[in-house]
């Protein structure tokens, strides 16, 4: 397949992943006038879809200036300003993975119960052997015994090799996979962590150890610390982030299930939630290898609006 028509996959499956969240957000685009009643109908739309109180209000301004600015009439050309509003909030939080500063780069995940982490890292680990990388796992999830299993039986199937122990504690499974990792020459480390509630200070410190010991067997490891996110969980996706980052220093994002939310402007909040916001590596849109993508500011606040990505042409 040509990167081009790739790349026309993957818009068509986010657009329609985004579908509820896009009907939730610009369904009141039915080309009437561009009034104050409307653009208020708007706000209570950027909240209903989880944008949030305050950056709603925030994207709202801005539109009020350009359509002062441009003289703007339309509900079409309303939509436009719209869209560039959003990816200039979310253009910070695009970054690619840095695989050429440390080798192995170790990519510790974590998240709550069921946001995806397993599967995320099964996706990752596929798409990354594709770019001829050697791939290790280290299946620290000891806490739910079926999620060793479940990456053990995936990495047979897919010839990728994974380190796990009878009755491990998840700190020395991450140390024993870092120290192969690098005695083998590997390219990546990914260490899955088990799900945890940010609530449940234990397992909130054992995080921050399990951190921690990654660093004995590897200065600066790890080098990545993403927090995968169901994007089903809307604005709960915040509180999680600020505590995730706390208990063991985030260095970015991958949100997944965006395909089953009207949430899905979530994304939007979370890139105004902090001076800094943390990059979003990649989203999920769906079960399959192909519905994990990078994520780019401008494709998604096209399929969020449900424009078409270039000049912000209608569908
Ligand atoms: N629809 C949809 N489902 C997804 C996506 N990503 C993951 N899932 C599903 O979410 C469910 C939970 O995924 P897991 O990978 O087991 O979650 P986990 O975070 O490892 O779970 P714990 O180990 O219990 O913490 C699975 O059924 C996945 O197939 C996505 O982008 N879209």
């Amino acid at each position: 397949m040509s990167e081009t028509k790739e790349k026309t996959g993957w818009f068509a499956r986010l657009k329609q992943g985004l579908r509820k969240t896009q009907v939730n957000l610009v369904g009141i685009f039915t080309g009437g006038v561009v009034d104050e009643a409307f653009l208020e109908d708007l706000e209570f739309q950027m909240i209903s879809a989880d944008i949030g109180v305050e950056t709603s209000a925030l994207i709202l301004e801005r539109l009020r200036e350009r359509i002062k600015l441009k003289g703007l009439k339309t509900q079409d050309e309303v939509k436009v300003a719209l869209k560039e509003i959003i990816a200039d909030i979310l253009r910070p939080c695009e970054a690619s993975l840095n695989f050429d500063e440390h080798k192995p780069l170790v990519i510790m995940m974590c998240g709550v119960n069921g946001a995806g982490k397993t599967t995320t890292i099964g996706k990752l680990a596929k798409h990354f052997a594709q770019l001829n990388k050697k791939v290790l796992l280290a299946a620290a999830d000891t806490f739910r015994a079926a999620a060793k299993e479940q990456l053990a039986v995936w990495g047979d199937r897919n010839q990728i090799e994974v380190i796990s122990q009878e009755k491990g504690d998840p700190a020395s499974v991450a140390y024993d996979a870092i120290s192969s990792g690098r005695k083998k020459g590997m390219d990546i480390v990914m260490v899955d962590t088990a799900g945890r509630l940010p609530t449940q200070t234990n397992l909130m410190n054992e995080l921050a150890r399990i951190r921690k010991v990654q660093g004995k067997a590897m200065e600066g490891a790890p080098h990545e610390v993403i927090l995968v996110l169901d994007g089903t969980n809307g604005q709960n996706a915040l509180m999680q982030a600020k505590a995730f980052d706390e208990a063991a220093g985030l260095t970015g994002l991958i949100i997944t299930k965006l395909d089953g939310t009207a949430k899905g402007g979530v994304l939007v909040a979370l890139a105004n939630s902090r001076e800094k916001p943390l990059p979003i590596y990649y989203i999920g849109v769906g079960e399959t290898i192909d519905d994990l993508q990078p994520f780019k500011a401008d494709e998604f606040a096209a399929a969020l609006v449900g424009l078409d990505q270039i000049g912000g042409k209608k569908e």
